[in-house]
Formats: C-alpha cells, structure tokens, sequence
C-alpha cells in the first residue's frame, strides 16, 4: 500500500508565497526522511497530510484517504508531532498525553494506559508524573513524541524532531524513532532540514527545495560504493594507523574511522594482519558508501 501519494499538490499563502508547487511523490511505508532547507515547504506538505490545511490545488492521499474530505479519518490514524513547542509546562507528561489521548476519542481508563505505555516507550516512564515545566529540551521533544504515539498511529509525521537538541540529545532522538520505526511496525515520516542526519535512519527520501521535488528515492539508491576502505576498532585507532602508514597504506583519519583507498583484495588482508598483530577489537571493515548529502552538493539542503 501506497502510505502518501500527491498529485500536482500546490499551496500558496495569500496568492503570493508558493510554499508547494506542483508536487507529485509517492511513498511506500517505512521511515521517510522529508527533507528541504527552511522554508522548503515541508510543514506545509504535513500540515496538509493532516487535513489542518486545505492544498490550494492538486490532491493528496494519506493511507489511502483523502486528509481535506476525511481529516478525522487520516488523524485517527496519524500521529502528529509538531515543530513548535505545544506543552502545558503545569501539567505532568502523564496528565498531558493523557489528555491528548482522550482528545483522539480514546476512554479515559484506556487514555491513561496508553499514555504509561507511550511515555515508557519513549523512556519517560519514571518521570511521567513531574511538571513538563521542569524537564529539559530533550525530554519537552519525548513528551511530544509520546503525544503523537498515544492512540496507537499506524503513521507518524515528525516536523524537526531533533531541533533545540544537543549531538547527544539528537542521537538518542533518531535511535528512538529509529526503533519506533523499525520495532512497532509504525511508519514515520520525519522531517528535517539536516540531511545528514535522517539519511542515518531512513529507509526512503524525500527532498524538496522551493516547494518542488528534488527527488524521492530509496536511500540505497541515492548511495553508491566508493573505493574508499572503512575502518573502525574500538580502542587503538591511532596505534593502527601508524601501523598501516608503516606498511604503505595511505591511511587517513576521519573522527573516529579511518580511511584507506582500496587498491585491490590484498588491502583488505594487509589491514586485518595489522588489526590481528595488534590485538584490537576490530569493529568495522567496510567499503564507504557516499553521503546522501553528496548528491545534493549544489543544493541548499546541505546544511550538514
Ligand atoms: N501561514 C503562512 N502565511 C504565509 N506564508 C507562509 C505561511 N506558512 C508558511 N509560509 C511560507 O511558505 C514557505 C514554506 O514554509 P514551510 O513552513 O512549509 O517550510 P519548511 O520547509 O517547513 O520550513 P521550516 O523548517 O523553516 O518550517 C515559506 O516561504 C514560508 O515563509
């Protein structure tokens, strides 16, 4: 099943701004990385998915249904986590997806279970009876992740989950949906500005720039095999590779990998007798694959 189809979706503010223009894209369940530099025009793509903002022509279709004739069908299914801050910070986490829970039609004994069950998944579960007031940013974003899960969605739009958020604070975010995504049999469509980071966790890519496709692909079809060697132990990186630059091996540096251009299948060999000599716990031996950013070089939604 298709999980959002548009057809020359276009939206213009006012007559004047064109936030979308002509956007046709289909995608296929799984985690979706929607990405566009600012002002790309992806809260306006979710905000019409969600049926909160009517296109001002074209059509659009979530899980098969029409979000401007049948808002309250997509949202039933849909879980939605918007961009801006949208907490009460006087009300617990518990209190607040609970709220939210009974707001999507859910009973109140079942809206509380399913907001324990949601703030556990999002590892709020000890803290979910604290004042959101006192949580940090990183909490404050789980909290509006756990809102988006609590009626049990079978997709979830994420506009910018990682902003405000610290590298830590982003790594945990994108492993959690990843694990939503991956786990929970849940379709995630998140959107970023940052390509860099959803092409960690995205099955399929979105890019739009000035409201039109730049394109949509799987992200193994935007990706090719370089001849570049990935290597990777976890302790005794810079042992190795003066190791390796002692056997010849053009060997450079690259946070915590290194990398060396394979010549041919002895490189692979000479690296694994210089790990085995060492004695280091050889993490990863691979060849390096593009960066999705590499494709879009030239455009603006390199922010990475
Ligand atoms: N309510 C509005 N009235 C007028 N113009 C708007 C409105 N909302 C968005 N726009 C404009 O439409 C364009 C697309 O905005 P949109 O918020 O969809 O982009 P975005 O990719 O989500 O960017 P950001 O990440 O900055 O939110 C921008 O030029 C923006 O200024």
């Amino acid at each position: 099943m298709t999980l959002i189809a548009t057809e020359s979706l276009t939206k213009t503010y006012g007559g004047r701004v064109t936030a979308l223009a002509d956007l046709t894209v289909s995608v296929e369940p799984g985690i979706v990385g929607l990405v566009g530099a600012n002002g790309a025009g992806k809260s306006t793509l979710i905000k019409i998915l969600l049926g909160l903002l009517a296109p001002t022509s074209g059509r659009a279709r979530v899980l098969g249904l029409d979000p401007t004739a049948d808002a309250a069908a997509v949202r039933a299914r849909v879980g939605y986590m918007p961009e801006h801050d949208c907490l009460s910070p006087d009300l617990s986490a518990a209190e607040f997806v609970t709220h939210l829970g009974r707001m999507s039609g859910l009973p109140r004994t079942a809206a509380r279970e399913r907001a324990s069950e949601a703030l556990r998944h999002v590892g709020l579960y000890e803290e979910r009876y604290r004042q959101i007031g006192g949580y940090s940013t990183g909490m404050k974003q789980r909290v509006k992740l756990a809102q988006a899960l609590v009626h049990d969605p079978d997709l979830l739009l994420l506009d910018e989950p990682t902003n405000g958020l610290d590298p830590a604070g982003r790594d945990a975010m994108l492993a959690l949906i990843h694990r939503i995504g991956t786990e929970f049999g849940i379709s995630v469509v998140v959107c970023s500005h940052l390509l860099g980071e959803v092409e960690r966790i995205c099955d399929s890519l979105v890019a739009i720039d000035a409201g039109r496709l730049l394109r949509s692909d799987h992200i193994s079809a935007m990706t090719t095999v370089t001849d570049v060697l990935v290597v990777e132990v976890s302790e005794g990186t810079e042992e190795l590779a003066v190791r390796l630059d002692l056997l010849g091996l053009p060997v450079r540096r690259d946070g915590r990998v290194l990398l060396v251009p394979l010549e041919d299948d002895a490189t692979y060999d000479r690296i694994l007798t210089a790990v085995a000599e060492l004695d280091l716990p050889l993490h990863r031996l691979d060849q390096r694959r593009h960066r999705v950013a590499e494709l879009f070089a030239t455009r603006e939604v390199t922010h990475v």
